[in-house]
């Protein structure tokens, strides 16, 4: 079975993200391209990062009404990547039409909550949740709407494959026992995420900051 990391390559320098990517592309399942690296590079570089054989994870988390968002996945469709995100917070005609604009072989999840969130910040813009009960929420929303899943923490992700048992979920804010959280507040180690139901581990910093990405990325699939 390939790895179920897919390392986020979080640079605006399409360069060293080759670099990185291909110093790992032994021990990891994929890569995840996102806003920083998108911005910069736009399609063209997301070609040149798939022509190193890797799948690609576009996490765009595309956020706006129904008819936006089906365009701008209508645009995305040339460059096939194996998931692609969007927001579960643009509501149900907003998942539908994104999934419908995908092509066929490109799962289309939903971000809930963001790991960087605590219920604090939840409070903050309006939502008297728990992070749990709205993931489940938004959770239950992505299915209803025909996604193949969803991202979520570790602490969530049992639950919602539980809720959900054919579903697809992505797992973000996965710290090996002794890094750094940064920016991130709901924090799980790669095995808890992968035993507590993840599809797959999104790990960036930890692998792509460490002196020697390769080994770093060695010792956290070694973990799992
Ligand atoms: O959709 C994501 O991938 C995502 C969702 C989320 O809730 N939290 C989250 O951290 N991410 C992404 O996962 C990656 C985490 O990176 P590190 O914190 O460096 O491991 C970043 O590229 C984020 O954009």
């Amino acid at each position: 079975m390939s790895s179920p990391i897919f390392v986020a390559i979080d640079t605006p320098d399409l360069e060293r993200a080759k670099t990185i990517a291909t110093r790992i592309r032994n021990h990891v399942g994929g890569i995840k391209l996102g806003l920083e690296f998108f911005c910069a590079n736009g399609r063209q570089g997301i070609r040149e990062m798939a022509d190193l054989g890797l799948p690609v994870f576009l996490d765009l988390k595309l956020h706006d009404i129904p008819n936006t968002v089906g365009k701008a996945v209508q645009a995305l469709r040339p460059l096939e990547p194996a998931i692609l995100t969007v927001h579960a917070a643009g509501g149900r005609a907003m998942l539908e039409d994104a999934k419908a604009a995908a092509p066929l072989g490109t799962k289309v999840v939903a971000v809930t909550v963001l790991t960087s969130l605590d219920r604090s910040d939840l409070g903050a813009i309006g939502v008297e949740d728990e992070p749990h009960d709205q993931v489940a929420r938004l959770t239950g929303l992505a299915r209803e709407a025909g996604l193949d899943g969803v991202v979520c923490s570790g602490n969530e992700v049992a639950a919602a494959r539980a809720s959900w048992p054919d579903g697809f979920f992505v797992v973000p804010g996965v710290r090996p026992a002794d890094a750094q959280a940064g920016d991130q507040k709901r924090v799980v180690t790669p095995r808890a995420a992968l035993d507590a139901g993840a599809s797959i581990l999104v790990i960036g910093r930890p692998i792509t900051q460490a002196q020697d990405p390769d080994l770093a990325a060695r010792a956290i699939a070694a973990t799992l």
